[in-house]
């Protein structure tokens, strides 16, 4: 039997930034989470502990701390390209970088009657950005930018009927039923150089407002329709996969009370929930090379 080293890599997970930008007496943050994982000449390391070739996971660390204070952080994905090509390109044990961000959201504190605070944040209620960066050592680039707990409802304009029934359905019909989902959405760039602050936020308002315009028959047809109406608006753009679960609300049996329930009062399951995935692109989409992995 022979036995040979598979697909690795390594790096340092979840390196947690928050970068202070001072003007004046008026400060912002970025909070960001970066994770890189590099691979490239790795055999002697796993074969015979040789590390020659290792740029250790700790200085991977400190390179994220290094470039936030020597480059700043605008846009997570130009500071993600940023660390995968710079490991690539001063290393030549490296070929591959990937390099993950998370972007957590903070609000001014308001201060009614005054200015709002001008160095006090509150953590938003908003979703999570995302990013994920792939560079070679062949001068390939993908750039995959997403956002997650995306929460949103329609309290009607939701059908569900019209599917299989066998001896196991129990599940009745609705011509009007509440649709509720936490969006993942992730969306693949034509280049390495889009637009990424204006293409989030386009990205995320035609994703929202086509969860909201859409008459719903299934939530996997709303899916299409978000990703669609992403695709027609967004030019920088080639494919969005999505990831939506369905917050199933229950009307509650209110008879035992002598009550009615005209679609009012509903239980919000948490588990289990129906788990509906897809992914949506232009037909002419370049192929996709590592940007999914
Ligand atoms: O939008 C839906 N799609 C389904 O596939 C499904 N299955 C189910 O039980 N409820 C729903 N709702």
């Amino acid at each position: 039997m022979t036995v040979v080293l598979g697909p690795n890599r390594y790096g340092k997970a979840e390196t947690r930034v928050v970068r202070v930008v001072r003007d004046g007496g008026v400060h912002s943050i970025k909070d960001i989470n970066v994770s890189s994982a590099l691979s490239g000449d790795m055999e002697d390391v796993h074969l015979t502990g040789d590390n020659a070739a290792v740029l250790p996971t700790d200085t991977q660390k400190n390179t994220a701390y290094a470039f936030a204070r020597k480059h700043g952080v605008e846009q997570i994905e130009d500071f993600a390209l940023l660390l995968a090509r710079h490991y690539v390109s001063s290393q030549p044990s490296i070929h591959h970088a990937r390099v993950e961000i998370e972007e957590y959201f903070w609000d001014r504190i308001p201060v009614s009657g005054a200015q709002d605070r001008r160095h006090s944040f509150v953590r938003s209620g908003r979703e999570v950005r995302t990013c994920v960066v792939h560079h070679d050592r062949d001068g390939r680039t993908t750039v995959v930018s997403g956002l997650k707990d995306l929460v949103v409802l329609n309290s009607t304009g939701s059908e569900f009927h019209g599917y299989i029934t066998d001896e196991y359905t129990t599940l009745r019909p609705t011509t009007d039923r509440v649709l509720a989902t936490a969006v993942s959405a992730r969306w693949r760039h034509v280049s390495a150089d889009s637009p990424f602050g204006e293409s989030y936020d386009e990205v995320r308002r035609h994703l929202l407002e086509a969860f909201a315009g859409t008459h719903s028959l299934s939530l996997q047809q709303t899916l299409y329709a978000m990703g669609e109406r992403v695709l027609e608006n967004r030019g920088e753009v080639c494919e969005v996969r999505m990831a939506m679960p369905n917050k199933h609300h229950f009307l509650v049996d209110l008879e035992p009370f002598g009550m009615d329930n005209p679609n009012e009062v509903f239980y919000a399951a948490d588990r289990p929930y129906g788990l509906i995935e897809g992914a949506v692109l232009t037909g002419d989409a370049p192929d996709a090379c590592f940007a999914w992995e």
